[in-house]
């Protein structure tokens, strides 16, 4: 295989253990609308990486166009934006990547299903912004992953092919999205949020620990 020369990650459950935070703005904002329902950690867990709006309709099981499921959502997205980082940081390895990314001039970019601003917030907070040339949310006018559109964006900027280009996620989504931009690999991060998904556990790189990903500049 051909050494790529950009990456694409995405942010919760692959650069950023984000979870805590998730389920504590998610209380905040049951809490706010009166709701008595609260998340724990493991409720929590199964509904990250679809975004807030869809995190909002599962978690009241109720459609996404809902006037309840749009109140929460709008309400998450407003807490979280005076509460980005309070728990969250990096994966272990995930500065260690960037950092050799960064020596060996290959660009990056991340790819997330987080609204806009909490997103900018959060990569600032960790310390993540210089690393990249460019990040994308829905908000900035794009379908969610797995539509590929993010990432061909990315690519476009980086100046470079998706099949020279690694996407690297945590659930099914960035999967898909990889697969669907025609990556030169799509690398998974076992520290993340969901399983492994077994129908394409043979077309990804498995992450066991997160540095295994600069294996693949050195094949
Ligand atoms: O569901 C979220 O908000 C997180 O999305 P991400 O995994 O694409 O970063």
């Amino acid at each position: 295989m051909s050494t790529p020369k950009a990456f694409i990650f995405d942010l919760d459950g692959t650069l950023v253990d984000a979870l805590p935070d998730i389920q504590a703005n998610a209380n905040r904002a049951l809490e706010s609308l009166g709701y008595e329902l609260r998340l724990s950690l493991k409720d929590t867990q199964p509904h990250v990486g679809g975004g807030a709006h869809k995190l909002a309709s599962n978690v009241l099981g109720l459609p996404m166009e809902h006037e309840e499921t749009m109140a929460l959502y709008h309400a998450f997205a407003d807490i979280y934006e005076q509460h980005p980082a309070d728990f969250s940081k990096p994966f272990p390895g995930v500065m260690d990547v960037l950092n050799t990314l960064r020596e060996r001039a290959v660009p990056m970019c991340c790819v997330t299903a987080k609204p806009a601003k909490a997103r900018v917030q959060v990569l600032n907070a960790l310390g993540i912004t210089p690393y990249l040339t460019l990040a994308l949310s829905p908000e900035d006018g794009f379908p969610k992953k797995p539509a590929p559109d993010m990432l061909f964006e990315c690519c476009r900027v980086m100046g470079v092919d998706p099949s020279e280009t690694v996407m690297v996620g945590d659930t099914l989504f960035d999967v898909e999205a990889g697969l669907n931009a025609g990556c030169h690999s799509v690398a998974f991060a076992e520290h993340g949020y969901q399983d492994v998904p077994a129908a394409y556990a043979d077309r990804l790189v498995v992450l066991h620990h997160f540095t295994d990903l600069l294996r693949l500049l050195d094949e």
